[in-house]
This record gives structure tokens, C-alpha cells and sequence, in this order.
């Protein structure tokens, strides 16, 4: 049997991306990040998607060239019927070539009204292929860092929100169409140039040169309008934030209650303005540098043409000539041109730099692969024995898990929240965890559960440091469920099922564990039972704070009964009403016999049932014992349980 394989979830190991030290993935983020400047964000478009489908791209590349061409082709075809017109004054036209020269300027048109657009739609397929491969991608790699702390990082969070903003819009899509389009624009100049080294070479490298000064600047312009625009992302996201809790249906009361709005309104527009404060600045040297690019363009376009005419006027260009070389000087506008597209690749670019940047950021230096589902251990479709009783007989712990004179800064921060803590929670066994607030007792639960990494010292798994066993191994393990537990606003079987999404949330087992965490009461008010969606926001119903936490608990238990052997709880009833409470601890304590619990809760009647209890003060364990043991001693534990007693007393509450 595949030691420590529960529930069959797959991650990466704990990392070793701990606090403070830079780790491998970072300096490679910084690394992608400085690339992002120095690649031009054309050339990140085409790498990404020559990944995803280098045929297609390849295809798409194709019609881009074939596109480009025709702008040229259209000048030399029609300075071949115009030349043979000239000469032909209206007879035989179509001799001497004349008649080829009509059939190909036809055929260039014909392909003028289809090629571009068959480009463009090829474009959009792919962008939008590139788009969702881009979302999953940022899903990925937010799911990769095992300790939360590198997800909680602020850095980590605003390259989320840079990645996040673009692909919530259309912006990829219209980077690759932009960019098929800016493509064709520059490719068709780029011909018309070559077919002017034909007229005056030193015209045409004129041309190009002023062009491609126009080119470059306006591009550098829309990068720095939006590397500025990034320059202050931190007060973007404050700004957002302030926005989105004006706006947000959850703030609403406060917002109301405590007459907000203008408040926030104020706050929200100060935040934005000082967030775009540089942009805004930038747009003003945009427009300059827009227009001395104008000027340059227009000043040599403007010769060409005095030349071209004079030229003709003096015969020394013929009408054939002329007609090619005056339409192969109108192509040469798109190359300097400011579009649109131009900016959408940009942004584009700076999209897919910012996923880059997030998959480096959070890649952990060694990744190993995730670990398969193993057979008759709970995982997923292989579950053998699904009963909520049954012993956990295949994994981990076995023995004990012990914390190992464990210290624990969270990252960025001095503070030790924890120091020297030693601990052994012997398998199968309950443990609850009490001390006042910031004691530490939920970082001491994520550190078991091995969200963080510990500081110093170690946290062990029947012996084995957790960041040494293979990935998913613990996770797989623990059925966790803390004070922020999601609220999914699907339907309530979905809420449930997410504690082993592998396995199919249907028969007795689910009805146990709905029995289990008290659910029975709930479902039965619910109009469409288990699919009832659980928002009314999403046209479902808005369940109470405690009939939320028993589907919370539901969850863990679910997990727990597809394998998990430690059920770890923080204030898991804190919203119930004390007889409630009770009842969901005797049944949560006969759905998880066998297990190991690890209990948080301020409720010393219900730490009070636990096979030991610790006291944390100070960041490391003050008392330890049975409820008996702790009051007989007299200490912290005896004087905070007398205290909430007496209040219980003096309340009438049993
Ligand atoms: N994500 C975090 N980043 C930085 N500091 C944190 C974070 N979470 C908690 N802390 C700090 O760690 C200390 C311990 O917090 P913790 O939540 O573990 O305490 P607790 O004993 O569970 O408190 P409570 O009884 O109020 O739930 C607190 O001082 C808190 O401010």
C-alpha cells in the first residue's frame, strides 16, 4: 500500500519557497520580469502560440505573408494595365499583356477582399484558444505553492491582478489580432519599400527610415504608457479594492449601516488618481512624441510624392510607372501608423508576461510530480470501502504527528508567533488547542496541516518531516476546515463533495455525513434538496452562519470519509448555539473515531471531551493534560474554563 496516499488530491511538496529567503522561483520571476522589458511583446505572442499550435501559427503566418504581399502586387499590377492603357489609347487593351495584367489585378483584388479577413478569423480562433490556455495556466500555478505564505505575499498578489486583469476581458484575443493586423500593415509597407528601390533606392531607405522612426517611437510610447501604468500597481489594487467593496453586495450593510458611501467614494477616486497620477502624465509626452512622429512620416511622404510628380511632369516616369510606384507609396501608410492594435499588443504582451512571471513565481525549485491515485485508498473513483466509520487503515500518521521545538515567523514579519513548541499528538487520539487571541493556535493547526513551512525546527508525520514526503501525501491526509472556510455559491452537494472531489457524491455515505454534521434539518428546508444552490445571488438561498458551518463541516467530513485520517477543526462551531454544539460534537466524535483530531476552539465545553488539551501562551505550549489533569492543577486552563463557565451560569445556558 502506498504510505500516506488518503484521498488521492495531488501538489507539490512543501516547499522549500519558505519566508524571507529568496527562493528559485522568485529570482526567476525577477529574471521573467526584466525580460518582459527587453522582449517585444510581438515576439512573446508568437513564442506562446507556436507552443500551443505551431501548425496553426504557422498557417496564420502564411496568410499574414500572403496578405502582405498584395498590397505590392496591387501596385505593380495595376501600373501594368494603366502603362498598357496609356499605350493602348483605348484599343486593343487587352494585348501586349494588357489582358494578363487585368486577370491579375482582378485576382489581386479578389484576394485583397478575402485573405485579411481569413486571417483575422484565424486570429481570433487562436487568441481565444491562447486566452483559455492562459486562464488554466494562472490556475495552475496559483495551485502550486504548498505554503500559503508565498501566496499571501503582496508581490504575489499583484502579479495575479496584472495577469487576472487581462484575462477577465478580451485583451489576448485582440493581441493576436492586433498583431495579424499590424502584421499585414507592415508587411504590405515593407514590400511597397522594395518596389521604391526600383524608382530612387535613396527615396525608399529614406522612406523606411522615417517609417521605421515612427515605428519604433510609438511603440516604445504605448510601452511606457503601460509600464507606468504598472508603475504603481499596489495603488491600483487599493483602489480596486475600494471599488469592488462599494460595489460588493457583502459590504453592504456596513456600507449602509454606517453611512459609508461617500466616504468610500472619496477614498476610491483620491486612491485612483494617485494610482494613475504617471499615466496620466505620460499621455501628455504621448501626444508630443505623436506628433513629431506625424511630421517626420508626413515630410517624407510628402517628398516622394513631389519627386514622383515631377518626375512624371518630366516624363521621365511613365504613366505605368507612375501608377505603381504612387501605389506602392499610399501602402507605405501603414506602416508608421498609430492603431489601436498596436496597443492591444501591448497589453497582450504584458498579460502574458505577467503569467510567466506567476508560473515562475510560484514554481518550486524541485517540483516533483504529482503523486497518482493509488487503489483501495480512498482515492477518488478507486474507493473501495466509503464508510464514514471505517478505520483509516492505509496512511499516515500511524504513530503520532510531533512538532519538534517548531519556531514560526510569518514571511516579511519579525514576530515569532511561535518559539520552541514541542508537541506529540499520538495517532488516533483528540487534541485541543486553547490560549487568548493571537496565541497562535491557527497557525499552529496550518502548520500541521502543512500550509506553512516551519521557521525552525520540524513538523513530523510518524517520524518523516513533512516537507520530506511526497507530494500530496499529508494533504491527502488531513480534512481540514478553518475560520475562513469557503462558502461556495454552488450547490450544496458541490459544497460537500469538494472535501474528496474525486469521488462521486451520491448514496448512504453522503446521507451519513449530512447526518453527521447535522445537515439532516438543513436539506430538508432546502427547496431542491442537494442541488439547491446556496446564493441567492446565483438564484439559490442564503443559508445562516450556522447552518453554513455544519456544511463546512460536512465537507471535512467527507474527506474524512474518503480516507483522510486526521480531522483538523478550527472554531468550527463558533456559530452554532451551544446546544447545537453539543449535539455536533457527539456526532462528529462517533463519525471520527479512529482518527486523529486536532480541535482550536475558544468552547471549553467542547475541549473539554478531548484526550489532551494544550494551553498556548507565549508561542509555545504553557499546559498540557486532560480536562481533569488541567483543573486539578489550578493554572491558565482552570481559570479560563471557570471564567466561561460562571458567564454561561450567570446567562441561564447550560
Ligand atoms: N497571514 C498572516 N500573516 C502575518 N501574520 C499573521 C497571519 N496570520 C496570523 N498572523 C499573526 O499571527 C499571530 C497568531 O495568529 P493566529 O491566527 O494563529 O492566532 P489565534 O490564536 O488563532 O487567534 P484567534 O483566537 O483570534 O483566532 C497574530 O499575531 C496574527 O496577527
Amino acid at each position: 500500500m502506498r504510505r500516506g496516499m488518503c484521498r488521492g488530491r495531488a501538489y507539490v511538496p512543501l516547499s522549500e519557497v519558505s519566508g524571507g529567503q529568496k527562493s528559485a522561483g522568485e529570482s526567476a520571476g525577477a529574471e521573467e520580469g526584466g525580460m518582459r522589458r527587453r522582449t517585444p511583446p510581438i515576439a512573446v505572442l508568437t513564442g506562446e502560440m507556436l507552443t500551443m499550435d505551431r501548425l496553426g501559427t504557422l498557417g496564420l503566418s502564411g496568410l499574414v505573408a500572403l496578405a502582405a504581399v498584395l498590397p505590392a502586387s496591387l501596385a505593380v499590377t495595376s501600373g501594368a494595365l494603366a502603362g498598357r492603357l496609356a499605350t493602348s489609347h483605348g484599343k486593343d487593351l487587352f494585348d501586349g499583356g494588357g489582358g494578363a495584367a487585368a486577370l491579375a489585378l482582378g485576382a489581386v483584388f479578389l484576394l485583397m477582399q478575402v485573405v485579411p479577413p481569413l486571417a483575422q478569423a484565424v486570429a481570433e480562433s487562436l487568441g481565444r484558444r491562447l486566452h483559455r490556455g492562459l486562464a488554466e495556466r494562472v490556475l495552475t500555478a496559483l495551485e502550486r505553492p504548498a505554503d500559503l505564505g508565498r501566496l499571501e505575499e503582496a508581490r504575489t498578489r499583484e502579479i495575479v491582478s496584472a495577469a487576472d486583469r487581462g484575462l477577465n476581458g478580451t485583451c489576448v484575443r485582440d493581441a493576436v489580432v492586433g498583431a495579424v493586423n499590424v502584421g499585414i500593415a507592415r508587411g504590405g509597407a515593407a514590400s511597397g519599400v522594395l518596389l521604391l528601390l526600383a524608382y530612387r533606392w535613396w527615396l525608399a531607405v529614406l522612406l523606411a527610415v522615417a517609417y521605421g522612426y515612427a515605428m519604433v517611437i510609438v511603440s516604445r510610447m504605448y510601452q511606457r504608457a503601460l509600464e507606468s501604468a504598472e508603475g504603481t500597481p499596489a495603488l491600483m489594487r487599493r483602489a480596486m479594492y475600494l471599488k469592488n467593496t462599494l460595489c460588493g453586495a457583502s459590504a453592504g450593510k456596513e456600507v449602509r449601516t454606517f453611512g459609508l458611501t461617500d466616504w468610500l467614494l472619496d477614498r476610491y477616486t483620491t486612491e485612483w488618481r494617485k494610482a494613475i497620477a504617471r499615466t496620466r502624465g505620460d499621455r501628455a509626452g504621448a501626444a508630443r512624441v505623436s506628433l513629431v512622429s506625424g511630421v517626420v512620416v508626413l515630410a517624407a511622404q510628402g517628398l516622394a510624392f513631389v519627386l514622383l510628380v515631377a518626375d512624371a511632369v518630366d516624363g521621365r516616369v511613365g504613366v505605368g510607372r507612375f501608377v505603381m510606384f504612387a501605389v506602392a507609396g499610399v501602402g507605405l501608410l501603414g506602416l508608421g501608423i498609430v492603431t489601436p492594435d498596436l496597443l492591444n499588443i501591448e497589453v497582450g504582451g504584458t498579460v502574458l508576461a505577467a503569467v510567466r512571471q506567476l508560473e515562475a513565481h510560484t514554481a518550486p525549485p524541485d517540483a516533483a510530480p504529482p503523486t497518482p491515485r493509488g487503489p483501495g485508498t480512498g482515492g477518488g473513483d478507486a474507493l473501495v470501502t466509503p464508510s464514514l466509520t471505517a478505520p483509516p487503515s492505509t496512511a499516515m500518521p500511524q504513530r503520532s504527528i510531533v512538532f519538534e521545538d517548531v519556531g514560526f515567523r510569518y514571511p516579511g514579519s519579525g514576530t515569532w508567533v511561535l518559539r520552541h513548541l514541542d508537541l506529540t499528538v499520538p495517532a488516533g487520539t483528540s487534541l485541543a488547542v486553547v490560549g487568548v487571541n493571537g496565541a497562535g493556535k491557527t497557525t499552529l493547526a496550518k502548520l500541521l496541516c502543512g500550509l506553512y513551512t516551519p521557521t525552525e525546527g520540524r513538523v513530523l508525520v510518524d517520524g518523516t518531516d513533512v516537507r520530506d514526503l511526497p507530494p500530496g501525501t499529508w494533504w491527502n491526509c488531513c480534512a481540514a476546515l478553518f475560520q475562513d472556510w469557503v462558502r461556495w455559491r454552488l450547490p450544496l452537494r458541490d459544497n460537500v463533495a469538494l472535501g474528496a472531489p474525486h469521488r462521486p457524491a451520491t448514496g448512504p455515505e453522503l446521507a451519513a455525513v449530512a447526518r453527521a454534521a447535522g445537515l439532516d434539518e438543513v436539506l430538508r428546508d432546502l427547496p431542491d434538496g442537494w442541488s439547491t444552490v446556496l446564493s441567492r445571488e446565483y438564484g439559490g438561498v442564503d443559508l445562516s452562519g450556522g447552518q453554513w458551518q455544519r456544511v463546512g463541516l460536512a465537507r471535512a467530513l467527507w474527506a474524512l470519509s474518503a480516507g483522510g485520517t486526521t480531522l483538523v477543526l478550527d472554531e468550527p462551531s463558533s456559530a452554532l448555539d451551544v446546544r447545537g454544539e453539543t449535539e455536533l460534537y457527539d456526532l462528529l466524535l462517533a463519525a471520527a473515531e479512529g482518527r486523529t483530531i486536532v480541535l482550536v476552539s475558544h468552547r471549553f465545553s467542547t475541549v473539554r471531551h478531548a484526550d489532551t488539551i494544550v494551553v498556548l501562551a507565549d508561542g509555545a505550549v504553557a499546559e498540557s493534560g486532560s480536562h481533569q489533569e488541567l483543573m486539578d492543577k489550578g493554572g491558565r486552563y482552570a481559570h479560563m474554563f471557570t471564567v466561561q463557565a460562571d458567564r454561561y451560569v450567570e446567562r441561564g445556558e447550560d
